[in-house]
């Protein structure tokens, strides 16, 4: 019995030594009991507040990705939808009513490439009878696609190197490409397109009574001696070298062109075209517009082949296709030079170009071009004579559509990607 009070003793005592020990520890630590649970309290809202910072950055960097995510799909669906409204076949431009005396049938050969695609889109306008031959090489079908469907238009895929049988009034022969990096690409298959697809057409034409219109160059003139260039100049060739191709197939093009007419009554028009710019031109075109302008749109080097001295004069598409139509409307049947006299060295062009894209390329001189024409400018006395055809659009103005044309084709190409 002693024993068990003695250990309650114990007990009771320890008990009371041990809350003594805990009232002096926080006593002594701190001062107060008040102030122990002051601290503890300020330490309680400081870890909360911590939580609550790590909680609220987490959760804006969680917001922040989603809301990265959601841009991400709303311009994902922002696209698709344009691709949806590309997609919805958008009314036929207008198109005038020509009755069966008025209404021509025209080929159009090349008519999916740069300038084909123009001349058809103007003739189509005026309410003809279309088709168009085109192998595609150069050519694109989105160049025509506003047509595909209408009642007087007719897309062909054919390569006019093969006879081509229709039944039409009027032919603008213009398959052939035509950028020197293009028609280097294939020599033969050039000579052959501007030989043997020539003889076709003129044989086509013979056959059925049609006018046609042969698309010659300013590439007949070489690198030429006489400045500028008339078209009683018989220029200045090199006949094996690098440009021979284009620049003799369009010579003996011509050549064709007058036998038949003097052989087999063939009606022709030639027209020798002048360095020409415009929306279309492809992306990989390698002229020096086209090669330009995107340089300057990437803020890449704009490459200036040789000293940069060179000069060209570049007319904008509409004027070309005006003076083609004009051309096949006349009466005159020898050739026709069709381009814009304003004449610039190449390095004015870089720097037109660039000031005008806004760009902050550099310009920089690569390797000159075997056998690059030095000058070129079209003496256009004829063509305001005969025609009555001057071209109407600046240069600048010129460039500042073909510029918008390539600054969309470049979105639309990094949308792609
Ligand atoms: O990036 C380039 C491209 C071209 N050039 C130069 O710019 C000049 C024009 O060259 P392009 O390739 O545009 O065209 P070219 O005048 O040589 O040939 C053109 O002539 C008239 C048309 O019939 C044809 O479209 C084409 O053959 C050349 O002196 C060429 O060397 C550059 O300095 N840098």
């Amino acid at each position: 019995m002693l024993i068990r009070v003695n250990v309650y003793l114990a007990l009771l005592i320890g008990s009371g030594l041990v809350s003594l020990g805990i009232i002096y520890g926080l006593v002594s630590n701190n001062g107060s009991p008040k102030h122990e649970f002051e601290t503890q309290n300020k330490r309680k809202f400081q870890f909360v507040d911590a939580v609550k910072s790590e909680y609220n950055s987490d959760l804006i960097n969680k917001l922040k990705i989603e809301l990265a995510l959601a841009n991400g799909k709303i311009e994902q669906l922002q696209n698709k939808m344009q691709g949806f409204e590309e997609r919805i076949k958008k009314p036929y431009p207008n198109v005038k009513y020509l009755n069966y005396r008025t209404k021509k049938r025209i080929l159009v050969t090349g008519g999916a490439g740069f300038v084909g695609s123009h001349l058809v889109d103007k003739l189509m306008k005026a309410g003809h009878d279309i088709t168009v031959v085109d192998n595609f090489f150069t050519g694109v079908k989105a160049n025509v696609e506003q047509w595909i469907g209408h009642a007087n238009f007719e897309l062909i895929h054919q390569d006019i190197v093969n006879p081509l049988f229709v039944e039409v009034d009027e032919i603008y022969h213009l398959a052939s490409p035509a950028s020197p990096q293009h028609y280097m690409f294939n020599p033969v298959k050039t000579i052959k397109t501007n030989t043997i697809g020539t003889i076709n057409m003129l044989g086509l034409a013979k056959r059925v009574g049609a006018k046609v219109l042969i698309a010659s160059t300013s590439e007949v003139y070489g690198d030429p001696e006489v400045h500028p260039q008339p078209e009683t100049y018989w220029g200045h060739v090199n006949p094996i070298g690098p440009r021979a191709c284009y620049d003799e197939g369009k010579r003996v093009s011509e050549t064709l062109s007058y036998a038949y007419a003097k052989h087999e009554k063939v009606s022709v028009r030639v027209a020798r075209i002048f360095n020409t710019h415009g929306p279309r031109m492809h992306m990989n075109d390698g002229r020096v517009v086209s090669n330009f302008i995107l340089q300057a749109l990437r803020n890449e080097p704009i490459t200036v082949y040789g000293s940069g001295n060179q000069t060209r004069s570049f007319q904008y598409v509409s004027d070309l296709v005006d003076g083609l139509i004009s051309l096949m409307d006349s009466n005159y049947t020898q050739p026709v030079n069709l381009g814009n006299p304003t004449e610039h060295t190449i390095n004015e062009f870089a720097v037109i170009i660039n000031n005008l894209v806004g760009g902050k390329s550099k310009v920089i001189t690569t390797p000159a071009v075997e056998d690059d024409p030095q000058r070129r400018k079209p003496d256009i006395t004829r063509a305001m004579t005969y025609l009555h055809w001057k071209p109407k659009v600046g240069l600048q103005d010129g460039l500042q559509m073909t510029i918008a044309y390539f600054r969309k084709e470049l979105k639309k190409s990094q949308k792609n990607f």
